[in-house]
C-alpha cells in the first residue's frame, strides 16, 4: 500500500496558529489542483467521530499541546494513500510541527521538494485566531489556548523552518 506513496510529490506547509494556512491552502488548491491535507482537520475528524482515541486527542487539543507524532503521521499516510491515484501532489497543512516530525515523515512517507513558510506577526496571529472564534467553534479558538500554541510553535515549530531552510527548499510566499 505504502508504495503508491512512494513517488508522490510533497509541500509542507508551516506557519503559526492562525497565520493563514488553511486559507493559502485552499489558493493552491484552486490553481494547481493539488490534495490538501490539514493535520489538524484530520485531527479533528477523529475528535468528531467520538472515538475512544478521538476523546484523547480532544484533550490534548484543547491545552494546545501537540498529540503522538505517530498519532497523526499515521492519520496523514492514510489519507495521502486514500487519495494517491487521483492526486497530483500533496500539500502537507500544519505537519512537521517539530524537527522530528519532519525526520519520521521522511523515514516512512518520503522527503518534501518544498516547503511553504506562511509568516505572521504573534500579534496578528492572536487577533484573528479570537475573531475566527467567535463563529468557528473551535475548542482552542480561546485566549488562553491560543497563547499555548504560539509559545509552542515558537519553540518548537520555527526550528523546523531552519532545518529545512539549510537543505534549500523554504518559500515564503508574497501574500
Ligand atoms: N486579514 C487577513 N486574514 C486572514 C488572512 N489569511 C487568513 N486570514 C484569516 O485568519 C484566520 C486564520 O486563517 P486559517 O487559514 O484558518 O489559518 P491556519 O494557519 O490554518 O490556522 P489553524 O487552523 O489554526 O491552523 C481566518 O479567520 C482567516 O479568515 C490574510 O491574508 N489576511
Ligand atoms: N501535526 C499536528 C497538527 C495539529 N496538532 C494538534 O491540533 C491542534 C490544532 O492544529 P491546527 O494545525 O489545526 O491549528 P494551529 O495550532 O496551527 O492553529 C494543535 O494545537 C495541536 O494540538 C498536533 O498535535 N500535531
Ligand atoms: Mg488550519
Amino acid at each position: 500500500m505504502a508504495d503508491k506513496i512512494k513517488d508522490a510529490k510533497i509541500i509542507f506547509v508551516v506557519g503559526g496558529p492562525g497565520s493563514g494556512k488553511g486559507t493559502q491552502c485552499e489558493k493552491v488548491v484552486a490553481k494547481y489542483g493539488y490534495t490538501h491535507l490539514s493535520s489538524g482537520d484530520l485531527l479533528r475528524a477523529e475528535v468528531a467521530s467520538g472515538s475512544e482515541r478521538g476523546k484523547t486527542l480532544q484533550a490534548i487539543m484543547q491545552k494546545g499541546e501537540l498529540v503522538p507524532l505517530d498519532t497523526v503521521l499515521d492519520m496523514i499516510k492514510d489519507a495521502m494513500i486514500a487519495k494517491a491515484d487521483v492526486s497530483k501532489g500533496f500539500l502537507i497543512d500544519g505537519y512537521p510541527r517539530e524537527v522530528k516530525q519532519g525526520e519520521e515523515f521522511e523515514k516512512k512517507i518520503g522527503a518534501p521538494c518544498l516547503l511553504l513558510y506562511i509568516d505572521a506577526k504573534g500579534e496578528t496571529m492572536v487577533k484573528r485566531l479570537m475573531k475566527r472564534g467567535e463563529t468557528s467553534g473551535r475548542a482552542d479558538d480561546n485566549e488562553e489556548t491560543i497563547k499555548k500554541r504560539l509559545d509552542l510553535y515558537y519553540k518548537a515549530t520555527e526550528p523546523v523552518i531552519t532545518f529545512y531552510t539549510s537543505r534549500g527548499i523554504v518559500r515564503k510566499p508574497l501574500l
